[in-house]
């Protein structure tokens, strides 16, 4: 029984230049996440799904309508490949390492340098579920009953803690103020509706911010 982990990052694709291989069903969806991002994706494959020919069409990713050649994988950060033809993801994976570009390989661990945990969104908030290869399924089952857990409050939370962080000065008493905005009373507020009373709260705190510096 293997005993390995994977290492879960957050990736910053803004402005990287993403290689997507194979543009069906599997591709349809990456590509709109990727795009979603902000990477600068190029698509190859000779069929095309609706969700990138439509991106193609708002000029959001660029398309290449034919098969995979030889050199593809030059001049990009990172490529994903999801095509119908192991032999196709072989080669791209095997130019994607020679040149030292991150591949992750649909279904194929052993050609990936990185897998995709199952994936939900609420605004800012990611929930991301692997279980390093074991068992896809239960990723996508655990995904969403975790998402359920995160409604509109924690949505209101981190976006308050993000327009926060971007006004106060960084240390130790903005780092307080922030954690008890999430532990404390405030928090607790937005979880159940209460906004105005979460308002009052976050004012009160910032009243008295600098007081102790
Ligand atoms: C999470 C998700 C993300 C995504 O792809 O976006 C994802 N697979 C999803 C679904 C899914 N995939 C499969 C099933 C059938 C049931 C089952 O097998 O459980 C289902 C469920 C379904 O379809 O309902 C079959 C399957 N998958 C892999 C193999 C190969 C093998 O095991 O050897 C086989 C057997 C192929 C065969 O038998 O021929 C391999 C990988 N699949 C991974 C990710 C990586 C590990 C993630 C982790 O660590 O948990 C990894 C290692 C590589 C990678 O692809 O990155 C996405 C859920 C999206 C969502 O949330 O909706
Ligand atoms: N990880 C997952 O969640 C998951 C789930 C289902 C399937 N898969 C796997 O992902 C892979 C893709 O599945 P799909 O449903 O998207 O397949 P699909 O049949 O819908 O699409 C295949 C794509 O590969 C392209 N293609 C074929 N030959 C090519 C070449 N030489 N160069 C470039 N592109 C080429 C086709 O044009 C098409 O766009 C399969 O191997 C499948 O087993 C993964």
């Amino acid at each position: 029984m293997s005993t390995h982990v994977d290492f879960p990052v957050c990736l910053r694709l803004q402005g990287k230049r993403v290689l997507l291989v194979g543009a069906g069903t599997i591709a349809d969806e990456r590509s709109q996440q990727l795009v979603d991002a902000g990477a600068r994706v190029r698509v190859v494959a000779p069929s095309i799904g609706a969700t990138i020919r439509r991106l193609a069409e708002e000029g959001r990713l660029e398309l290449l309508e034919r098969a995979y050649v030889p050199g593809d994988v030059r001049g990009h950060d990172v490529v994903f490949v999801a095509t119908d033809d192991r032999r196709v993801s072989q080669t791209v994976a095997d130019e994607a390492r020679a040149l030292g570009i991150w591949v992750n390989a649909a279904d194929i661990p052993e050609l990936c340098d990185f897998t995709l945990p199952s994936v939900g969104r609420r605004g800012p908030i990611v929930v991301a579920v692997s279980t390093s290869g074991l068992s896809p399924a239960l990723a996508r089952q655990l995904r969403r009953r975790f998402l359920e857990q995160v409604g509109p409050g924690h949505v209101q939370l981190a976006r308050l803690s993000g327009w926060l962080r971007k006004r106060l000065p960084c240390g130790s008493e903005r780092m307080r103020l922030l954690k008890q905005l999430v532990e404390g009373e405030a928090g607790e507020l937005l979880a159940r509706g209460q906004r105005r009373a979460a308002w009052a709260q976050v004012r009160a705190a910032l009243e008295t911010f600098g007081e102790t510096r």
